[in-house]
This record gives structure tokens, C-alpha cells and sequence, in this order.
């Protein structure tokens, strides 16, 4: 039940907006919720003072229904920074109106104005100061107005101050728990794309440099803690530099990412790839032994061997990659060690004639 009325509540505020990333989806969340909840509020107004008739608040509460629904209106049709300015100046006029000619103080009506605050808070961006301050400064003033000038017991019964005290809370705690779970949650999704983008590297889709040796670390950590086997393997494309100068650059990139696509799915799931810089990558093998690591790497040396690499120009660009490997041994106290005899494999595989897997010479019996 709570779960359906959040995605009611979700569908509401997304209603008219494309779910991305920009900064101003958030604004224009609250900027809707913040009508919506605004126009419940005259709603509930006009029913409760319709009977008896209490034609101020009537009147204004209509009124205002009415700019709101224009205010959405814009909202909805993009013209947000007008949509955004008229809420607090339609939030303001209706409660101070209402509050000083006919509520009274008493009511607590005029603290729905901590919503006007809340709003600007939320809503202006920093290059938008000069607003946010005059609606705040504009707020607390009328406040105060309402605070000390309105009279006590103006029209309404005891019975309904008290239901009008009770009402304000409601809506007030509506109002922020709504605001702040959208807030929040908006904050996490953007958190959660952010890290996606400072683990991957753009070209190659692959893990980064910064993520894979952060993967490294963990696996290196947990096969000494469990006593499990593990290989690290480094890969190079061999003669990189010369399909750049055939080439170009271009199409260096295009090798550089079709290789790195096929890598990815040639090596098993509990296999960890990233690139390591230029044409570079680390492939991280946990709880395996160097004999079972070795079949996995000619496996991918023999692949990328036999892809066909073709640019848009209908080129077929030939590439062949060399492979180097270390396994974690009982000696090795920091995975950086067995990152720099995997490097010495590679040299090994690089300088017995490349396109070839070397086990790094410190492991070969
Ligand atoms: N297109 C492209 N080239 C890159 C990128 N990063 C590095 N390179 C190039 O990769 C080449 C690497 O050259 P070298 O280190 O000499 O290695 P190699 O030509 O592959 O020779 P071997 O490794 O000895 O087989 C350099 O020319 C770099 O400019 C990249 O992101 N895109």
C-alpha cells in the first residue's frame, strides 16, 4: 500500500519530465510537487468554507486555484523560470491574505509560509541569490506581519482553529517528507551515475585504470586472506603505433574499443577487465591456477587473432595482442609485485615475437 502510493506520488512528479540526469529535473520536481500540493490546499480550503459560506477565503482560495493551474500549465510547457517565480508569490499572497483578514494568528495558517523557504532553498540556483534572498527576506517579513498584526479569533470557532492548526501541520510535514525523499533519492541516482562514469573509461567501456587497480586490490586481499590461487595478466596490441601511422588515429580508437568489446566477453564472468592505459589492459583471474589461467589467456590471444576488424571505409585492420602472467604466491606481499611480473611476461611475449602468452620468468620452473 505505502509502496503503490509512492509510485502515485512518483508518477505525479515526473509527470510531462524526461527522466534524466540534468541538475534542473530536481527544480522542476519540487516546482511541480510544490503546485500540486498547493492546489490540494485551496481545494480543501474552498470545501471547508464553502459550508457555511465564507466568501473571503472562497474567493481567494479560487483565485489562487486558478493561477496555480496556470502556474503548472507553464511548468509543464517549459516556461519554467516563470512557473518557478509565481509559486512563492501565489504561496505568500494567499496565506497572508487569508491569515491577516481572516484566520487570524491564532491558526497557525501563516506557517505554511516555511514552505515559500523550503521552495526557494530547493528551487533557485546559486546565480539566482538575489531571488532566493528577497523571497526568504520577503517570507519572514510577512510572517511577522501575520504573527503581530493579525487579531486572535478573528472569524473562525475554536473547533475549527484548532482543525486549522491540525491541517497546517499535515500539510507542512507532507510537504518537506515528500520533498526531501525526492531530494534525496534524486541525489543517489545522480551519485550512483557519477560513479559509473569515474570507474569506466569512455573509449573502451571497460573499467578505468583507477577501477581495475581497485579491483585488484580486492582480489589480491581476499585470495591471501581465503589462501585461494589468482593470476593477474596484462595485454598489449602489439604494434599499436604502427596502425596509428597506417591508419590514424581514428582508427586506432575503433581497434582500440572493437578489441576491448571482444576481450570483455571472451573472458569468464568472474574475470575482471580494465584498461591500463593506451592500448594496455589487466585482466584479474580470481581463484585460479597459472595452468587453468593460461588456456583463459590463449583463449583470448587466439580470439583476438582471428577477429576481423573492419573501419567503415571497409578496411580490415589486422591485430594481434601479447599476453603477460603472474600468479600471487606465498612471497608476494603487495599486488603491485604481481602487477610488475605480469609486466615482465609481457616483455617476455613482446621479445619472443609478440602475439603470444608468457608466464612471467620469475614463475617458470
Ligand atoms: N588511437 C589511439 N592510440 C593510442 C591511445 N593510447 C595510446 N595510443 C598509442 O599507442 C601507441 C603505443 O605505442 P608503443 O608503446 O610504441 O607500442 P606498440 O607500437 O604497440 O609496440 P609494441 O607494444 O612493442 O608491440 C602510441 O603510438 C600511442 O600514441 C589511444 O587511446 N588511442
Amino acid at each position: 500500500m505505502f509502496s503503490s502510493l509512492k509510485k502515485i506520488i512518483h508518477t505525479i512528479l515526473n509527470f510531462g519530465f524526461k527522466d534524466d540526469y540534468a541538475n534542473d529535473v530536481n527544480q522542476k520536481h519540487v516546482v511541480n510537487f510544490s503546485y500540486l500540493i498547493f492546489c490540494f490546499c485551496s481545494v480543501f480550503l474552498i470545501v471547508i468554507f464553502s459550508q457555511p459560506f465564507s466568501p473571503l477565503v472562497v474567493i481567494v482560495s479560487v483565485m489562487s486555484l486558478i493561477l496555480a493551474c496556470m502556474g503548472l500549465r507553464c511548468n509543464y510547457r517549459g516556461q519554467f523560470s516563470r512557473a518557478q517565480l509565481l509559486m512563492p508569490v501565489l504561496k505568500m499572497t494567499q496565506v497572508t491574505i487569508l491569515t491577516l483578514f481572516y484566520f487570524g494568528s491564532e491558526s497557525g495558517f501563516h506557517f505554511l509560509l516555511v514552505q515559500a523557504i523550503a521552495y526557494s532553498f530547493i528551487v533557485f540556483r546559486a546565480d539566482q541569490r538575489f531571488v532566493k534572498g528577497l523571497i526568504v527576506a520577503l517570507t519572514v517579513l510577512l510572517f511577522l506581519m501575520c504573527e503581530y498584526l493579525s487579531l486572535t479569533d478573528l472569524y473562525l470557532t475554536e473547533s475549527k482553529q484548532s482543525f486549522m492548526l491540525v491541517s497546517v501541520f499535515f500539510f507542512i510535514a507532507l510537504y518537506f517528507s515528500i520533498v526531501i525523499d525526492l531530494v534525496m533519492s534524486r541525489l543517489k541516482s545522480v551519485n550512483q551515475h557519477l560513479r559509473v562514469l569515474a570507474e569506466k573509461d569512455e573509449l573502451t567501456g571497460l573499467s578505468n585504470r583507477r577501477k581495475v587497480l581497485a579491483d585488484a586490490v580486492n582480489i589480491f586481499a581476499d585470495s591471501v586472506i581465503n589462501h585461494d590461487t589468482c593470476v593477474f595478466a596484462i595485454v598489449d596490441l602489439d604494434h599499436f603505433k604502427k596502425i596509428n601511422d597506417t591508419y590514424g588515429h581514428e582508427a586506432g580508437d575503433f581497434v582500440l574499443a572493437k578489441v576491448s568489446a571482444k576481450m570483455q566477453s571472451v573472458i569468464r564472468t568472474t574475470d575482471k577487465i580494465g584498461r591500463y592505459g593506451g592500448e594496455e589492459f589487466i585482466i584479474l583471474m580470481p581463484k585460479t591456477k597459472l595452468a587453468q589461467a593460461e588456456l583463459v589467456m590463449e583463449h583470448l590471444r587466439q580470439t583476438i587473432a582471428a577477429l576481423t576488424i573492419e573501419t567503415e571505409q571497409g578496411i580490415i585492420i589486422p591485430v594481434t595482442i601479447s599476453i603477460g602472467l603472474a600468479p600471487i604466491t606465498t612471497e608476494v606481499t603487495r599486488y603491485e609485485e604481481i602487477l610488475a611480473s605480469a609486466d615482465k611476461g609481457l616483455y617476455a611475449a613482446k621479445r619472443s615475437g609478440r602475439n603470444r602468452v608468457s608466464v612471467s620468468p620469475d614463475f617458470q620452473d
